[in-house]
């Protein structure tokens, strides 16, 4: 079951310019910065009340949201849904017709198992589920 907008990702090409930005539009500090190489990205996290916003910069010139950055500029990257159960909702949402993007659920940033799905599938918009490492998918 998806349960709420976990973050929603924004892509941006200087990250310490961005997080002072959103510092003065949120009224808040970020409360965590973490790079994930795997995915090419340097990550920070502010709250907003029960979600997130995840500030998203490239690692490298591979890196998905470097693409993005050239292809689009920044802007809103992906929407992230929270889910209770990974892999029944991957079973699910691929039995719909969806696209997965991994087999497996990956290591993502914040302690979070995630698993995107193509934006082609989806109105042009990349969705990213994610669950909290503690529970561990079936
Ligand atoms: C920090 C970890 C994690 C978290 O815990 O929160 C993250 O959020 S990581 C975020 C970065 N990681 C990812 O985005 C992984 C998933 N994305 C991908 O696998 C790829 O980006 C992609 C979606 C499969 C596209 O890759 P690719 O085909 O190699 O790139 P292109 O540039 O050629 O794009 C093809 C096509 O798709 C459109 N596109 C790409 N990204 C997006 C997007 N974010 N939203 C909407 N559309 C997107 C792109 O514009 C191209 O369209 P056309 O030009 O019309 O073909
Ligand atoms: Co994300």
């Amino acid at each position: 079951m998806l349960t709420n907008v976990e973050h929603i990702g924004i892509a941006v090409r200087d990250i310490a310019a961005s997080n002072a930005l959103f510092a003065k539009l949120l009224n808040s500090q970020p409360y965590k910065a973490e790079t994930v190489e795997a995915e090419g990205v340097t990550t920070s996290f502010f709250r907003v009340n029960q979600t997130k916003i995840e500030l998203l910069e490239a690692t490298d010139a591979a890196s998905p949201i470097a693409k993005f950055l050239e292809k689009k500029g920044e802007g809103i990257h992906h929407i992230a849904f929270e889910v209770d159960d990974i892999e029944a909702e991957m079973s699910r949402l691929a039995a719909e017709g969806f696209t997965l993007l991994s087999e497996k659920p990956k290591a993502g940033a914040d302690n979070k198992l995630v698993c995107f799905l193509h934006p082609k599938g989806t109105n042009g918009v990349l969705i990213e589920l994610c669950q909290e490492r503690t529970v561990l998918p079936k």
